[in-house]
């Protein structure tokens, strides 16, 4: 296709749909739909604090990031068992192929689940065997990355990748989540060092409420190989030298930008910047079931927003979605060779 066409919107919408391309920032228990809550807390007995899906919706109703983790670790609290991880992750793969997803990075915080006692072994089981169905019958590519939460202490961290490592075949990376102010990466330094020595791939979220200053310190303290969001990275050129310089990937989240005020409205967002400005920015759902859509979601809205996002970014976000992905090369040659494949026979 001519790539300098303005296409109309349901083509533009179409071809963003059907283009292979990776999620990177999704954290599965965010995707656990009020309707899916309802049936668990059912199925396990649990008490919830709304009467209805409808009134749980409606507290859906977020000021930052610290408002909305409250209600998401409550949301969680109805995982009990291996089944229930397994229910979960598998209504998010059918979503993502739904979107033209042909490789997913989830994920998980083994705290929200290990601190109310469910073995980490129920986690990992679940949402493992979910990961081979999809694989088997949706042809879905995927792996886990370990999140470490940040408002908690770094020797909880350490203490929750002991627990992990009977398991390190069964996850490809580890991150850093929740409450972001207050908690600087550098606060996890020496359990990072430890994964890196592991051979884990690592990743932090920083500079979605945090400044610039936590990008750093996700980069040289962590030595972190994606940052996840790093949107306020704009406000310090240096940093912006430096990550395009070294091409590290930016999962970005629409949607939750402005679903937690990061951004007013998606209009303000500065997905058109960061990638005018070389960074190697991808799109992401982050929360879905809690921020307004998944991936295609926050693509349509974010290109009908933004008019400087036509076909020539949309093949540039799925490409570095696929090249900053932690597949195997041989997947990742051959997404880009569908990829390309998609965009030479769209019209
Ligand atoms: O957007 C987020 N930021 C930090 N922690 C999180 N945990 C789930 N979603 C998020
Ligand atoms: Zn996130």
């Amino acid at each position: 296709m001519r790539t300098d066409l303005t296409l109309p919107p349901d083509a533009l919408a179409e071809l963003l749909r059907t283009m292979p391309k990776t999620e990177l920032h999704i954290h599965i228990e965010g995707s656990l739909e009020p309707e899916l809550i309802f049936e668990l807390a059912r199925r396990n007995g649990v008490a919830l604090a709304y009467p209805d899906v409808d009134g749980l919706r409606r507290a859906y109703a977020f000021t930052d990031l610290q408002s909305f983790l409250d209600i998401y670790y409550a949301g969680a609290s109805v995982l009990q068992t291996e089944a229930d991880f397994f229910d979960m992750a598998m209504a998010y793969f059918r979503r993502a192929v739904a979107d033209g997803v042909v490789h997913a990075e989830l994920f998980f915080d083994p705290q929200t689940h290990t601190d109310r006692g469910v073995p980490f072994e129920t986690v990992i089981r679940g949402l493992t065997r979910a990961r081979e169905t999809a694989q088997r019958e949706l042809g879905l590519s995927s792996a886990l990355i370990l999140c470490f939460l940040r408002h908690l202490s770094e020797e909880a961290a350490f203490e929750t990748l002991e627990e992990a490592l009977p398991w390190r075949d069964h996850f490809v990376g580890v991150g850093l989540d929740s409450s972001e102010r207050g908690h600087p990466p550098e606060k996890f330094a020496k359990v990072f060092a430890r994964c890196r020595e592991l051979g884990l791939r690592l990743v932090a979220h920083a500079g979605e409420e945090g400044p610039p200053a936590y990008v750093w310190s996700a980069l040289d303290v962590l030595k972190v190989e994606r940052i996840d969001h790093g949107v306020r990275a704009l406000e310090d050129a240096n940093l912006v030298q430096r990550l395009a310089r070294d091409r590290v990937p930016l999962t970005v989240c629409p949607l939750s930008n402005v679903k937690l005020r990061v951004f007013d409205r998606l209009s303000d967002h500065n997905l058109g910047q960061l990638l005018a400005s070389g960074l190697v920015a991808t799109v992401n759902s982050d929360d879905p079931a809690y921020f307004g859509g998944y991936l295609h979601q926050n693509f349509v809205e974010t290109f009908a927003a933004l008019p400087a996002l036509q076909a020539p970014q949309a093949y540039t976000l799925a490409r570095n979605s696929i090249e900053a992905s932690f597949a195997q090369a041989s997947a990742k040659a051959r997404w880009i060779e569908q990829l390309d494949a998609h965009f030479a026979s769209f019209h």
